[in-house]
């Protein structure tokens, strides 16, 4: 992995939210009642998530979003400054209340709830004002947990000016045909797959799409297909099992490779070192490492 003298500059487009986390001994089962064995709230919402993610790793990030006028989403702001992101365009609704997610998590595994309320509220007057930004920026972000209208405009006007995108596509959802075309790469769930490409088999995905998705499952490996063959990563030494944020971690991880002119074989190995330091339990945020962890 090389880091040039260039500092990234990034634009992610996204949500934002605050994350209520509820640690149990076992995940509730439908009509099941568990007690938490513990409960917290953090900083989350997949594109906050990427713009702490690839701010910490060196890259000057500008985030575009929607909060609530509220006192969340003024945490989330200053969250969002001290962690040396630009939240010039993050906008503030009075339509709805700052986006929450509801996280049950026990041995590792969580189930997530999101609840978009003022992410819904990002339209594309707002990709808009940020345009001189995407003129100037190296690589635009982007994940489903806005409106894809949004998504959809934000990709067009990345790709318009010449552009690298990366999609962390979850939530999964259908994406059109185009935006995929027109995507450099995708991070996606291997579970997942049908849904967001309308083929359930994974090497059909990955061979048509080749060295452009990026399949994980639980364990923290990646899977890919470099054109000539099925490339598995994982590291050894890497006992990491499924922590929540990991996929927001490896898209950072892989999106400052790319932008420091790595090959797609450093970005993902890059993606995944980032990814296990994610903290899951403790929030999608707090384990993120920063650009001095990896220059010695
Ligand atoms: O990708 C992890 C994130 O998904 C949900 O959006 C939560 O906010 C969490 O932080």
């Amino acid at each position: 992995m090389n880091f040039s003298s260039e500092q990234p500059k990034i634009i992610v487009v996204g949500s934002s939210s605050i994350d209520l986390v509820l640690e149990t001994e076992k995940l509730p089962l439908p009509n099941e009642t568990v007690l938490a064995v513990n409960s917290d709230s953090y900083f989350g919402g997949k594109g906050a998530n990427q713009a702490v993610g690839t701010s910490r790793l060196g890259a000057s990030v500008y985030f575009i979003g929607c909060v609530g006028m509220d006192p969340l989403g003024q945490q989330i702001m200053r969250n969002l400054v001290s962690e040396n992101v630009n939240v010039g365009f993050v906008h503030e609704t009075d339509q709805e209340a700052t986006g929450t997610a509801y996280v049950t998590t026990c041995n590792g595994n969580a189930a997530i709830v999101v609840v978009p309320a003022a992410n819904k509220y990002l339209n594309k007057s707002h990709i808009d004002e940020a345009d001189k930004y995407f003129h100037s920026s190296d690589l635009v972000l982007v994940q489903l947990e806005v409106s894809m209208e949004v998504v959809e405009y934000a990709v067009q006007k990345a790709k318009r000016y010449g552009k690298k995108v990366g999609l962390y596509a979850s939530p999964a959802m259908r994406v059109r045909d185009e935006v995929l075309a027109s995507v450099d790469f995708i991070v996606a769930k291997s579970s997942e797959l049908y849904i967001i490409f309308g083929e359930e088999r994974r090497e059909e995905v990955l061979t048509k799409y080749f060295n452009k998705v990026f399949v994980r499952d639980d364990t923290n490996s990646t899977i890919y297909f470099d054109g000539t063959e099925m490339k598995y990563y994982r590291n050894d030494k890497d006992k990491t099992v499924y922590k929540m944020g990991m996929g927001d971690a490896f898209t950072s991880g892989f999106a400052i490779a790319l932008c420091h002119g790595n090959t797609i074989e450093d970005c993902v190995k890059f993606g995944n070192e980032v990814s296990s330091r994610v903290s899951g339990g403790k929030g999608s945020q707090t384990g993120l490492p920063r650009i001095s962890d990896f220059l010695s």
